[in-house]
């Protein structure tokens, strides 16, 4: 596996890939992997000729106040893990190297970033678009992977990259979970024992609301109350948000028909942890 962190560098080694025939799938990343991030490689290695992993804790996506300095960090794990995973280029470019001095041009999608983490993160999904048309311009995927825990973000990114034109294709991932459900998170590293076992509580309320859906719920607003009540059951939890919106342009819905995102954001602690289910109805 190679370690890339010029773009000049990044950007040669993929115009070869495209003289040489070769397809590129990408797995764009903060780094600090785990069996989620692993899924997403492995699916791009089965699919395409080369892998290339981006590791970068990206500034432009973090508000103040927020995790930018802790978010964890360790290239030398991220190395060995990637290369298990039979990546082939692992791309972890320098703050400066993605954004030099004189940096002046972000991507905005419009809408889709309105509600939910966008609400609760002013700015987050212009920094996430931003990179991640840097990304692709950079690394020249034919193939790029998301994961499905980040829901609206994944909805985000295939609009731009439909709105814009870019030739990439976009392959969503399942969520990957701990065996007791919890989501798989880089920020899980933050939780207590104690709060560790609190954060099941955004798993069970969403495995609640898949009950009363199988059973014929479909008012929105009834489903948002059997989760909210789920989560302040729990002492250590506090709700960001608790939204019920369509999967392609991310708007709440008083009646669900059609795919349908169930998403939550919860602080427990000081951890905020997100979680979310698609329902088709
Ligand atoms: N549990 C998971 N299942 C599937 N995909 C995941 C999972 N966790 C992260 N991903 C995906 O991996 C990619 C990189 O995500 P990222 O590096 O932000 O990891 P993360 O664990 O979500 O970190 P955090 O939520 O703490 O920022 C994204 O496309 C994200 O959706
Ligand atoms: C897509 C991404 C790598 C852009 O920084 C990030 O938002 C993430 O890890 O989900
Ligand atoms: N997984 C999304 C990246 C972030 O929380 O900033």
């Amino acid at each position: 596996m190679r370690l890339i962190e010029s773009i000049r560098e990044m950007t040669a080694w993929s115009k070869e890939q495209v003289r040489e025939g070769r397809t590129v799938g990408f797995v764009p990343t903060m780094g600090y992997l785990h069996e989620g991030h692993l899924t997403l490689m492995r699916r791009a290695r089965e699919a395409c000729d080369r892998v290339v992993v981006s590791i970068f804790v990206n500034p432009l996506q973090f508000g103040a106040g927020e995790d930018y300095e802790e978010y964890p960090r360790d290239l030398t794990r991220d190395s060995r893990l990637a290369e298990s995973a039979g990546v082939d280029v692992l791309f972890a470019p320098a703050v400066r190297e993605m954004y030099p001095k004189g940096y002046h041009t972000f991507v905005d999608v419009e809408r889709l970033t309105e509600g939910l983490c966008g609400a609760s993160r002013p700015g987050h999904f212009r920094g996430v678009t931003t990179v991640v048309c840097k990304l692709f311009n950079i690394v020249r995927p034919d193939v790029a992977y998301f994961g499905q825990k980040d829901a609206q973000q994944l909805a985000i990114i295939r609009r731009m990259t439909e709105d814009l034109n870019l030739p990439v294709s976009v392959v969503g991932v399942p969520i990957v979970r701990e065996a007791d459900g919890l989501a798989m998170s880089s920020r899980n590293v933050y939780l207590s024992p104690e709060e560790r076992q609190a954060a099941l509580v955004l798993s069970k309320a969403l495995a609640r609301a898949r009950d009363l859906v199988e059973s014929g719920e479909r008012d929105a607003a009834r489903l948002r109350q059997t989760i909210t009540e789920t989560i302040t059951a729990e002492p250590l939890a506090a709700i960001d948000y608790v939204s019920i919106v369509d999967n392609r342009f991310i708007q709440p819905v008083d009646t669900l028909a059609g795919d349908c995102l169930i998403a939550l954001a919860v602080r427990i602690g000081k951890t905020r942890l997100i979680d979310n289910m698609v329902v088709e109805v």
